[in-house]
């Protein structure tokens, strides 16, 4: 059975902010390591990623405050996963679902002019983790290039503009405690089985668990919490990149670990973070084996994907898998 390993980003320095550079043969041993994952299960777990717990556990008791608001209170900050805001409960449908997610989030666009809650440290952590998250996924990039025995930059180069108004965004998601009275439909899901749309996603998860990756093989595997790492995810667009080198898995939060089908009895709430990595606007997505895929500029990739999803309504389904 395909594992999800544990890679070791120590090589940077255990801090975000500091300026080690390594040398690409230093990053190559890691890039090997992350290879067999990348091609295999799409999917790893990052220890030593450079962000400090307290920068996240400051953003996790921030966005708690701010679900734990009566719902009138949230909803004056409603935005959907395309705009920046709050998105209830059993709005959110995801791949070919049928049914609404059970589950809500408050998701950031960076430089939005939308209003924030006015809730101490909200805005501010959202901001740096973000940053934090930045300085990962560039690392994370340069590793995957020299995976492949590109140049160190052929990604990275393609992602500068992501604190500014673009396509990356993150989320924080909420999976509550249900009510023992809660009805829920056939075929909910906690969040539905779907690709993510960019090129890599990173997610911290509190310890609850439910997270789910499917092999290539179809096998659905456990991504469960392991202190101190954050999980990585090759993204649609990256498999498209790569030429389908690179594999991105549809994952899904089926149910949590105590709960019954019916979403009952869960000890606690999950909280998680996802930060979707998307390249600038202008790159011209060519797939590195030079076939299989038409080039796609990234805006026309994420307009198509945004006029899908809306079309039929931010709350309807959509599909998008690339043939494999
Ligand atoms: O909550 C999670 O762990 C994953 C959620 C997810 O896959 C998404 O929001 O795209
Ligand atoms: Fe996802």
């Amino acid at each position: 059975m395909a594992g999800v390993p544990v890679i070791d980003f120590q090589v940077y320095g255990l801090d975000g902010a500091t300026d080690i550079v390594p040398t690409d043969t230093d990053l190559k041993k890691v890039a090997v390591e992350m290879y067999d994952a990348l091609t295999n299960v799409g999917c790893l777990y990052i220890k030593n990623h450079g962000m400090s717990p307290k920068m996240v556990k400051r953003l996790e008791a921030a966005a708690l405050q701010f679900f734990s608001l009566p719902i009138e209170e949230k909803m004056k900050f409603k935005g959907n996963a395309i705009t920046h805001g709050y998105v209830p409960m059993g709005v959110e449908r995801l791949g070919n679902a049928t049914e609404p997610d059970v589950k809500e989030s408050f998701v950031y666009f960076p430089e939005n002019l939308a209003p924030w809650p006015e809730i101490e440290d909200f805005k501010e952590s959202f901001i740096d983790v973000f940053h934090n998250f930045t300085i990962l996924l560039h690392r994370i990039l340069e590793v995957l290039a020299l995976s492949l025995d590109l140049e160190r930059e052929f990604f990275k180069k393609h992602h500068c503009t992501l604190e500014r108004q673009g396509g990356t965004v993150m989320r924080t998601a909420l999976y509550p405690k249900m009510p023992d009275d809660f009805k829920k439909t056939d075929g909910q899901l906690r969040c539905s089985e779907h690709t993510d749309w960019g090129t890599v996603t990173v997610i911290h998860q509190d310890n609850v668990g439910g997270l789910q990756v499917k092999t290539k093989s179809g096998e659905w595997i456990d991504v469960k919490p392991k202190d101190g790492t954050f999980v990585v995810q090759i993204a649609d667009l990256m498999q498209r990149w790569t030429s389908n080198k690179f594999y991105a898995p549809p994952h899904r939060v089926l149910k949590l670990p105590d709960e019954t089908n019916s979403f009952i009895g869960a000890k606690r709430s999950r909280f998680s973070l996802i930060y979707f990595g998307n390249p600038d606007s202008d790159t011209v997505v060519q797939g590195i084996d030079g076939s299989k895929y038409e080039p796609i500029i990234a805006s026309h990739y994420y307009e198509e994907l945004n006029e899908k999803a809306s079309k039929q309504g931010y709350e309807e389904t959509f599909h998008h898998t690339l043939d494999i």
